[in-house]
């Protein structure tokens, strides 16, 4: 040590002033902490709490706050869709851009403002809060109700479109009378775009006629708005863990932070926001439904040191009876595979999904085992 910081004596009046300092500095990152933040987050981004106990990070990831590099991903016009194009990139991406979409520029900003309202009251009255009949709030996980091995830096409000219809104004809550009702006209367009696609795939896959109906129930699709917290002092957690969707077809309007990332050959790559854009991926389902032509691709979202991400997303999925039927896969009910994917995650933290009905699973590599 330098030998003057030896003889290094404080006066009473540095010590005082050293110790307004830390409180001054102490006051200002209570300010900037975000109490809406679920406390675990919260204390990721101060690290003011040392009674919280660290969550603990995933076992062999090391992910870092870097984005990969960027992909171009195809890209579709809605109202002159490429049917021979569309079905190649089923095929080989399982997502898709969409431009032309028909959503009203103020419906996408009304609904992304009030649900950044909404995210923004404090942690303990909007969980409160968001137990109407029509909302789900949740924060950790995005299975909702079931928790994953690892946390995942999200939270959300989820919403069943079918039920929030049925309720009607029950939805309502103080201060955000309208939420509701612009929940559900944004549900209407993703039913819209949803049918609209769906057809398309179904025509090039030359599905039956009344598999077009069972096979997507696009009106009583899951919306879900997920708010992913700043991750100041970790690195090692997704915002979102890597998985593919249960769905027939999901829908993702992203703001423009970015992190979504999708694993094609084996390397991740950064699913860039585009604005006006919807992003559309590929779901279990329609892999299941078009006997492992079209791919349900793998993604994820990674966290942020400097920015909160908002994204708007819709889950379609069929009837809960119906039967998917193919050569590759034993026949299951949506309903059958639903239970099956919660049993798992219970069982084990992590979902198995589509292999679990695979016939002669163990001939076939995952993408994931490259
Ligand atoms: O927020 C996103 O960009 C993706 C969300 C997602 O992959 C999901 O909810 O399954
Ligand atoms: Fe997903």
């Amino acid at each position: 040590m330098h030998p003057r910081l030896l003889n290094f004596n404080p006066s009473p009046q540095l010590m005082e002033s050293s110790k307004q300092e830390a409180a001054a500095d102490e006051q200002e990152e209570q300010a900037a902490a975000d109490f809406s933040y679920p406390p675990l987050f919260l204390q990721s981004n101060t690290n003011t709490n040392p009674t919280v106990p660290d969550p603990s990070p995933p076992e062999s990831n090391t992910i870092g706050f870097d984005g990969g590099a960027a992909i171009d991903v195809p890209v579709f016009d809605l109202q002159s869709l490429d049917l021979t194009a569309l079905g190649e990139a089923c095929r080989d991406w399982g997502l898709f851009r969409l431009i032309n979409h028909g959503i009203p520029p103020l419906v996408s900003v009304a609904i992304q403002g009030q649900a950044r309202e909404i995210l923004a009251l404090p942690f303990d009255e909007k969980a409160a809060r968001l137990t109407r009949p029509g909302f789900f709030y949740f924060w950790g996980t995005p299975a909702l109700t079931l928790k994953l091995k690892e946390i995942n830096w999200l939270e959300g409000i989820h919403v069943p479109l079918g039920r929030l219809r049925s309720v009607g104004s029950a939805a309502d809550f103080d201060g955000f009378e309208d939420f509701g009702s612009l929940v559900d006209e944004y549900g209407q367009h993703m039913a819209r775009i949803a049918r609209t696609l769906f057809n398309a795939m179904a025509i090039i896959l030359k599905l039956d006629s009344d598999m077009f109906s069972s096979y997507l129930c696009e009106h009583d699709g899951t919306f879900r708005i997920y708010r992913y917290p700043k991750c100041a002092t970790k690195s090692d957690y997704f915002a979102m863990e890597p998985h593919t969707d249960s769905s027939v077809l999901s829908i993702v309007n992203q703001d423009d932070v970015g992190g979504l990332q999708i694993l094609q050959n084996g390397s991740w790559f950064d699913v860039k926001p585009v604005a006006g854009s919807l992003i559309i991926n590929l779901g279990d389902i329609m892999q299941a439904i078009s006997d492992d032509e079209y791919k349900s691709v793998e993604h994820r979202v990674i966290v942020n040191r400097e920015r909160e991400r908002l994204s708007l997303c819709y889950f379609a999925f069929p009837a809960e009876d119906c039967l998917i039927s193919s050569s590759r896969y034993m026949k299951f009910t949506y309903k059958e595979f639903k239970n099956q994917v919660a049993e798992d995650i219970k069982a084990s933290g992590g979902k198995l999904g589509l292999k679990r009905f695979k016939i002669n699973v163990q001939d076939e590599p995952s993408e994931s085992d490259n």
